[in-house]
């Protein structure tokens, strides 16, 4: 049937819109840039925001995909927006496809893979184009895995990355995303998901694993002072650029990092952002073993496997009598980290560092 010969319903539109969640690859800025203008004209109509400034380099991206639009009316705009996702549908997938006699997945995640079998929560990092760059989404989308990982019936919860890196950290791009009410406001609401992401990680009930698979930066490496196993690939690495960045230290590192490696090599690390392969965070204590990445894999989950079977109970009452007399430490050292660092966000070092991230690559 010739769709462009139809009008599109409103019905075709949403389905439509499901659609576009369930691409099984990144289908480019350049499409994506094109069903943004094509969903704002379709929904709004012609383009009616101000011209966001030229450092607002996304912004302004998705500004003058729609401006360009003009008056193309509401309709052609739904039409034409059903049919250009209805040209991507070869890479389309099903996200409530669950592997045949595999273990249970989760559905209705879009950043993570979640799966739960032999007494171990799964939570895996899945953005690896963007090397698990953790996005507004994948901080919601974390802590809603873990807080369902408290209640299962699972042992232990293991948090892992999908493709050659563990994960480079926050995602750059969060800061272009700008609200109405400004930077500050941005800064503020910044602050608030991060002290709220971390303390799902101070209060997370069981055994919190890291299984490194690669490279990890920023606060991927800082949260794992508040795993309490961390296992590495030999191809890992740890990373805080947090100066780079015109940034501050995050995830109670300024206070785990110190105490875990000593004041000196923690500076080096928080401060001078130096990176350190696995076998040197093992030898400072950040990491508990190295294993080669040929049997990376098979060792630590055999490893994993035998741990899940402890009692359940004694497991978790001993993960308490640990955690417990450091809680409170911990909260009011978050809380201080994020009050800094939303000042830092707002800070000319902070700004010049993101833009010129996000313009090397010219990345929408
Ligand atoms: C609620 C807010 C809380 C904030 C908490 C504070 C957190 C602080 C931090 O985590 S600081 C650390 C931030 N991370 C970084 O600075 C790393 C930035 N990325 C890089 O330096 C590099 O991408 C790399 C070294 C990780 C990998 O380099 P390379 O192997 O050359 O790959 P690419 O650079 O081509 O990357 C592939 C693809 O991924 C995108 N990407 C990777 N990391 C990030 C990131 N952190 N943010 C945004 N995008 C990222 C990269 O741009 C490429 O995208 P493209 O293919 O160009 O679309």
């Amino acid at each position: 049937m010739n769709r462009t010969a139809m009008r599109a319903s409103q019905k075709d539109f949403e389905n439509s819109m499901n659609q576009v969640k369930l691409l099984k690859k990144d289908p480019g800025n350049e499409v994506k840039l094109k069903l943004y203008a094509l969903y704002k004209q379709a929904t709004e109509g012609p383009c009616n925001m101000p011209k966001p400034g030229v450092f607002d380099l996304i912004n302004k991206a998705k500004w003058d995909a729609w401006n360009a639009l003009g008056s193309l009316p509401k309709e052609a705009a739904r039409q034409n927006y059903v049919d250009l996702v209805s040209s991507l549908s070869p890479s389309l997938e099903s996200s409530s496809q669950v592997e045949p006699g595999t273990d249970r997945k989760s559905t209705g995640f879009e950043t993570l893979v979640v799966t739960s079998e032999d007494g171990i929560t799964k939570i895996t990092f899945n953005r690896p184009k963007k090397k698990n760059a953790i996005n507004t989404e994948m901080y919601h989308e974390i802590m809603r895995a873990l807080k369902a990982a408290s209640k299962d019936d699972s042992i232990i919860t293991v948090l892992t990355g999908n493709g050659d890196y563990y994960s480079s950290g926050n995602d750059l791009t969060n800061f272009t995303d700008i609200p109405p009410g400004g930077v500050e406001e941005k800064a503020e609401n910044s602050a608030v998901l991060l002290r709220e992401f971390v303390g799902c990680f101070i209060d997370f009930p069981k055994p919190l694993i890291a299984v490194v698979n690669g490279p990890a930066v920023g606060i991927s490496v800082t949260l794992l002072g508040l795993f309490d196993a961390v296992y590495a690939s030999d191809r890992a690495t740890f990373h805080t650029p947090f100066s780079h960045l015109g940034q501050s230290p995050e995830g109670c590192s300024s206070y785990t990092f110190p105490k875990i490696m000593s004041p000196a090599k923690a500076t080096e690390m928080l401060i001078f952002g130096k990176k350190l392969t696995a076998g040197e965070a093992c030898a400072q204590g950040l990491v508990t073993e190295v294993f080669p990445d040929s049997t990376f894999q098979k060792e630590v989950w055999t490893r994993l496997k035998a741990f899940a079977k402890l009692p359940p109970n004694a497991v978790r009452i001993s993960k308490e009598v640990i955690r417990k007399r450091e809680r409170e430490k911990l909260h009011t050292v978050n809380a201080e980290e994020c009050n800094v660092l939303q000042g830092r966000w707002l800070s000319d070092e902070c700004t010049n560092a993101v833009v010129n991230f996000l313009s090397r690559k010219s990345k929408l």
